[in-house]
């Protein structure tokens, strides 16, 4: 049985679409990755899974069960961190996780579970007071209190200096370790990359790609090799266009940059030689799922959209001044 079942999910808030048609299904144990850019649906689709959304039509499955049917049953299997953490400012750490724990049947241990996030020193400490690492790492333990078999974590990394972000990596990978299935909503193509086994592209309500992060950087419609160097004769873009494998040609400054299929370096390199010309600073690079993502999706934010992201950054840069 999968961990979490979606067939032709469908959800609007009055007259926008939030989600048209989604279907995936996440296998035990695996770290499953939602990518898409702003306003794609991702958030309304995880929120149908968690069951604290319900779907206009298409079903969802979370371990067999209905997250709505059976709210009950759904609950005690299922871990939520959310986007933005709803509690409230003067709560302690410990009195956060007390609390949450009472919610469950057979609760994880409050205080293997602050050692365990790194937390035991902030036990003591008010939420508000919270660095933004720590709030994550409180948000992933209360995703945890209850023993989930299957966790959803919304954006856990956003907003996260570099080595935070490495941390909560390390704790996504913990998680899954302990057998727990992970849906993982992201912008960040390294953190899908690294993390994930598999990941759904979501684009204006639809899944508009699905497979596991190397098979979509190599086979989407950017597919191929890039490759940079600085020629030690001058080279005529024609002849590089004339072969085959040569997508195309830019320069910058003294340097050519030539872009094509999977077989581009050979060609190149192939044809450099037969004229006697050294590719000096050769620089290659694979075709990246940031290359697919953008490929694949539409620039779909909305000013509104745009403008409200704005507000929230800037209410958050007050809120971390004040
Ligand atoms: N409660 C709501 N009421 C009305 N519209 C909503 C609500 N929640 C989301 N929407 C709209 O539904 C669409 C999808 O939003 P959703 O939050 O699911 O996207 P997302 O992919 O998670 O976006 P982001 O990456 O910006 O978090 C957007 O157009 C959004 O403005």
């Amino acid at each position: 049985m999968p961990a979490i079942e979606v067939r032709g999910l469908r959800k609007a808030y009055g007259d926008v679409t939030a989600v048209e048609d989604v279907s995936f299904e996440v296998a035990e144990g695996e770290i499953f990755g939602i990518l898409g850019p702003n306003g794609a649906g991702k958030t309304t689709t995880v929120e149908c899974v968690s069951g604290l959304r319900t779907p206009d039509a298409g079903e969802v499955r979370v371990l067999g069960l209905d997250p709505r049917r059976d709210r009950e049953d759904v609950r005690q299997v299922l871990g939520v961190q959310l986007q933005e953490s709803q509690l409230p400012g003067k709560i302690h750490v410990r009195e956060a996780l007390e609390l949450y724990a009472s919610f469950y049947r057979d609760p994880a241990d409050v205080d293997r579970l602050l050692a365990q996030w790194e937390l035991t020193e902030k036990a003591g400490a008010r939420f508000g007071k919270l660095s933004g690492g720590q709030k994550q790492r409180l948000a992933v333990a209360l995703a945890m209190v209850g023993k989930p078999r299957v966790v959803v974590l919304d954006e856990l990394t956003t907003g996260l200096d570099p080595h935070a972000r490495r941390t909560a990596w390390e704790m996504v990978q913990a998680v899954r370790d302990s057998g727990v299935t992970v849906l993982l909503v992201t912008h960040f193509m390294e953190e899908a990359e690294r993390l994930c086994d598999r990941v759904a592209i979501i684009d204006a309500g639809r899944v508009v790609a699905l497979d596991t992060p190397a098979a979509m950087a190599a086979r989407g419609p950017a597919a191929g090799q890039r490759m940079r160097f600085r020629p030690s004769a001058p080279v005529e873009d024609a002849d590089l266009l004339a072969l085959p494998e040569v997508r195309s040609v830019e320069r910058h400054g003294a340097h050519l940059e030539v872009s094509g299929t999977s077989e581009v370096i050979g060609a190149v390199t192939a044809y450099l030689a037969r004229r006697q010309i050294i590719a000096a600073e050769l620089r290659v690079e694979q075709s990246s799922l940031d290359d697919a993502f953008i490929a694949l999706t539409t620039h779909a934010t909305t000013t509104t959209h745009a403008a409200q992201t704005m507000q929230t950054a800037q209410t958050a840069q007050t809120a971390k001044e004040s």
